[in-house]
């Protein structure tokens, strides 16, 4: 357990010969108290943050994809935060599944009324992380990012936004290109306004093809199902495709036909997550 009192463990369960953890805590850059599961294994070398997608939480991921068994026999803790603050009864928090309560979208909104508490980018970089590679005595160097769908534009972006925070990236069925699908449009125009040049900071391709060399030298694994049926319209892996190329960054897009968007296909392709991560931290 965190030695740090303001944390509170509120279950923990024994899993694979480690524990899986759901704490709380209270976070000074949301204003409010946050929600997180950790996965710590008998012997944590390095440590992997999974951002979940829309409609998650702290244990959509963590009770989902089975990722424990491979992540304990790996050395690999997992950090899995929660999507959005909660709480904070924002008028409008609720009334979309894509937008508000569990669709923070990892980034610091700049708008009213969101401005106040959806500030999850710096919650994850500048509190939530640093407390957790302080609790098991890893840094930068051994810390990887992956998400899934909302949480892959989250993975891909926090890791591009933030030279040397994380060392190895991936990403599983995530928004590519938010700017140009309407998912990431309309989170973009309620958090951070209509100004569009802005909204360009948040999009992974957009950010890669800004890049004046590769940044990512053990190179980007991304896969993504064929039967997913926000493929074309939300996701568009062919932009991140073609912005890496561009630069001249390492990607390896898997594209697997039959699957869909949900956690059967996270499940079927998390072990070479984990894997890809392992090798480089
Ligand atoms: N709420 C939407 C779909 C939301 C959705 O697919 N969310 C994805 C992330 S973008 C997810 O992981 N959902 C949780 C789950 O599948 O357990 C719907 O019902 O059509």
């Amino acid at each position: 357990m965190s030695s740090d009192v303001s944390v509170e463990l509120l279950s923990e369960h024994s899993c694979f010969g480690g524990r899986q953890q759901f704490r709380r805590h209270q976070s000074a850059v949301t204003g409010l108290p946050m929600r997180y599961a950790l996965f710590l294994p008998p012997r944590p070398r390095a440590l992997l943050v999974f951002l979940a997608g829309l409609t998650c939480s702290e244990e959509t991921f963590t009770m989902k994809a089975g990722a424990q068994r491979l992540a304990s026999e790996l050395g690999l803790a997992l950090l899995m935060p929660d999507t959005s603050p909660r709480g904070a009864a924002v008028p409008g928090e609720s009334d979309s599944w894509d937008f508000g309560l569990a669709a923070g979208f990892y980034l610091d909104a700049t708008q009213p009324p969101w401005a106040t508490h959806w500030r999850m980018e710096s919650y994850l970089l500048n509190e939530l992380l640093p407390e957790v590679q302080a609790e098991l005595g890893l840094d930068a160097a051994r810390t990887g990012i992956s998400g899934h769908s909302m949480g892959g534009h989250g993975a891909l972006t926090l890791a591009l936004r933030h030279p040397g925070r994380f060392a190895a990236v991936s990403a599983i069925a995530p928004i590519c290109a938010p700017v140009d699908c309407p998912w990431g449009r309309k989170a973009f125009a309620g958090y951070l306004g209509p100004d569009e040049s802005l909204w360009a900071r948040h999009d992974a391709s957009r950010l890669m093809r800004a890049q004046t060399q590769p940044p990512f030298a053990g190179g980007i694994l991304v896969d993504q199902g064929l039967a997913d049926i926000f493929l074309l319209e939300q996701l568009q892996p062919e932009a991140l495709e073609a912005a890496c190329v561009a630069v001249g960054q390492p990607l390896q897009l898997r594209r697997h036909a039959g699957y869909d968007h949900g956690y059967y296909f996270i499940a079927s392709v998390i072990d070479e997550h984990l894997r890809h991560h392992a090798a480089l931290l």
